[in-house]
């Protein structure tokens, strides 16, 4: 295992003990959380605790499965205890770019159902200014191309993500405009402006979401509280 994967592994792993018996849990999506899955099944195993997750992606929901951690859903559940998921950038204000994964849309349900939303990250995540990551913006494969168009106009030149030569589709059937900004001088601005354009779904912009950030580095876990 490369050191970046021993640093998901330690975050996961720390996340893992936030994780009270009882609670309903958000699962997000990408590398890291497959550790705090990995993490949560084995606390499943060994300590025997009671949880139920809802996760962000197919995937998550496939690893839960392997790794023996309860599912339920928004039919059972509205409300969740806490929501663990990675990031691609953290700012110092912890706002969020997220959806490197193309999960951004069922990830910001699931953070905004819970009481509190845990970020897991490896130092390599933590900018002064969030913008250098390409920003993943849901959008409607309905007039995507005039979507795209509307988006150049806020500063960038938006790329469709493609895969196998084929435009990316989303689990919720959307594709995905990566926009690079650079450097967002004001996350919660901008999102107010892509969200007003009416073929975005959602963006991968996540303002005033964060309560806690656990960052993986060479030194060990540091856990942040805002
Ligand atoms: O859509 C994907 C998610 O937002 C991920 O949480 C994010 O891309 C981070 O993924 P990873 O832990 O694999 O870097």
């Amino acid at each position: 295992m490369n050191t970046q994967e021993q640093l998901k592994k330690a975050v996961g792993e720390k996340a893992a003990s936030f994780v009270q018996d009882g609670m309903k849990v958000g699962l997000g999506s990408g590398s890291t959380v497959y550790w705090l899955v990995h993490a949560l099944g084995e606390r499943i195993k060994e300590e025997g605790i009671q949880i139920e997750g809802i996760p962000s992606s197919i995937q998550t929901g496939a690893w839960a499965k392997e790794f023996g951690v309860p599912l339920t859903n928004f039919a059972e559940t509205k409300e969740l205890d806490i929501t663990i998921d990675g990031a691609d950038e953290v700012d110092p204000d912890f706002q969020l770019i997220k959806g490197g994964g193309a999960a951004l849309f069922r990830e910001k349900i699931i953070a905004q159902a819970a009481e509190k939303l845990l970020i897991i990250v490896d130092e390599s995540k933590m900018v002064n200014y969030l913008g250098a990551y390409a920003l993943p913006v849901e959008i409607l494969p309905f007039a995507w191309e005039r979507t795209v168009h509307e988006i150049k106009k806020l500063g960038c030149e938006p790329e469709l993500r493609m895969k196998d030569g084929e435009p990316l589709v989303t689990d919720n059937g959307n594709f995905i405009a990566d926009c690079p900004f650079e450097k967002i001088e004001d996350p919660a601005d901008l999102d107010r402006k892509l969200q007003a354009i009416a073929g975005v779904v959602e963006t991968g912009l996540f303002i005033n979401m964060a309560d806690t950030v656990i960052i993986g580095n060479s030194e060990g876990v540091t856990v942040k509280n805002k």
